[in-house]
């Protein structure tokens, strides 16, 4: 019987055929914490007194959700980080390097790999080829110390994709209408594997906005065959030599098959407070925004501060609306740098931040007002979400959100492109 991504790789790393269903101890390759979750690891470790690594040169540190450092007792918790990067010889991924998940695609994971990570949205590596999902900060620390995890064999629905997106539909509108239609707990526990010809057709960084708000629907993890755009990312990030495709077998089983026609998908947004309330942007258009956030895991990419940058060159920002700018990486800042978009988005108004998870998670840099609403190119609008349990977060394309900040409203992208 065929195997699907997931029983094939973790089938390797627990050293036996496994199927859906099965529980196995697997091999870990490549673990990871942050600032956020990354200090309560360590101090299950010291608590246990296993102040090690099985694989350090794979074992990363990373300081993004509060970077830089915004009150002493987040620094000293980036100093709980710093201390164990010394203690045992681990990356420490410093403020300013940023986002853990922009990070680990770049310069960590390769196809084949298994990864945990204590961050939820760990899944988005997945577009890889490699088995990746968000685990508890005490999970991963034992993943630290011993090289090993328990996983339960997740079963899969496959997500096939065919057809060209209109103008203004980009992969992030695809998965909104995706988690739309199964709902924020459609795919508890499965795997999302992404395919079909119009997947096979994205960059990698588009194939990455879509394995990272698997977790948005409940998902284990996202996935997506290693081919040759894989092979042509890893060779920009000078690791060719760590490619090989993996694709699951003709005869996989999975537990749901879901096709979708790209042609037929509008422009969405996810509007508050759930990330499955997806609406039609012909809904919302009017709606007033006061803030546009623009970065993330999800987007934050060279490709995603192109379309923005494009939508905003010689324009400005409205005047009542404020718009933050946050490259997922040092390198996107670089890249976006030596192209001119940071200039272009500088220029139209925009406050860019260091590399980082910037606003998204509440903690700094971009604190939402009562009654104010966000429209963001983050993963998630829960009520509360960024710093304000009296504000309002909307969730659209890197292009919808540059948009809503020429308009000072939700407007509709296609009429800015
Ligand atoms: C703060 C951290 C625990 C959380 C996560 O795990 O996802 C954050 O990254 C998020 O995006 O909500
Ligand atoms: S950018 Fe947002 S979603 Fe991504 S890891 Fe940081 S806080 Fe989580």
């Amino acid at each position: 019987m065929g195997k699907t991504i997931s029983e094939k790789i973790i089938g390797e790393h627990a050293g036996k055929e496994v199927s859906a269903g099965d529980i196995v101890v697997a091999r870990v390759d490549v673990t990871a914490v942050q600032d956020g979750t990354g200090p309560l690891a360590v101090q299950q470790l010291r608590k246990i007194k296993l102040v090690e690594a099985k694989n350090p040169d794979r074992t990363i540190l990373f300081i993004d959700h509060a970077a830089p450092s915004p009150n002493k007792d987040l620094s000293n918790a980036h100093n709980i980080l710093r201390q164990f990067a010394k203690d045992t010889g681990v990356i420490l991924s410093e403020v300013g390097e940023g986002v853990c998940h922009q990070r680990l695609v770049e310069s960590y994971v390769k196809p084949g790999d298994i990864l945990i990570g204590a961050d939820s949205h760990t899944c988005t590596s997945g577009a890889l080829g490699a088995f990746s999902t968000g685990m508890g900060s005490t999970d991963v620390a034992i993943g630290i110390a011993l090289g090993k995890t328990w996983l339960r064999v997740p079963e899969t629905f496959k997500i096939n994709v065919t057809g060209k997106f209109q103008k203004g539909v980009y992969a992030k509108d695809l998965i909104l209408h995706i988690i739309g239609m199964i709902g924020a707990d459609g795919a508890t526990y499965k795997a999302l594997e992404f395919s079909g010809e119009t997947i096979r057709n994205m960059t990698m960084s588009e194939r990455f906005t879509l394995t990272n708000m698997a977790v948005e629907a409940g998902a284990k993890t996202g996935l997506v065959e290693s081919d040759e755009v894989t092979r042509r990312y890893l060779k920009e990030m000078g690791r060719e030599d760590e490619f090989r495709p993996i694709k699951a077998d003709e005869d996989a089983v999975y537990e749901r098959i879901i096709d979708i026609d790209a042609s037929a998908i509008e422009p969405v947004i996810s509007a508050p407070h759930t990330v499955d309330n997806v609406k039609s942007i012909k809904d919302l258009t009017g709606t007033k925004v006061d803030q546009v956030f623009i970065g993330t895991c999800t987007n934050g990419r060279l490709d995603d501060l192109k379309i923005a940058a494009n939508v905003l060159r010689g324009k400005q920002r409205h005047p009542d609306t404020r718009l933050i700018v946050t490259p997922a990486s040092k390198q996107v800042y670089i890249q976006a740098l030596e192209k001119g978009y940071i200039q272009t988005l500088v220029e139209a108004g925009a406050a860019v931040m260091a590399p980082g998870c910037g606003p998204c998670v509440g903690v700094h840099q971009g604190i939402l007002a009562n009654d104010e609403v966000c429209i963001a190119t983050q993963n998630r609008n829960f009520k509360g979400r960024m710093g304000n349990p009296d504000s309002y977060i909307y969730l659209s394309s890197p292009a919808t959100a540059a948009a809503a900040a020429i308009a000072g409203e939700i407007i509709d992208p296609r009429e800015v492109l």
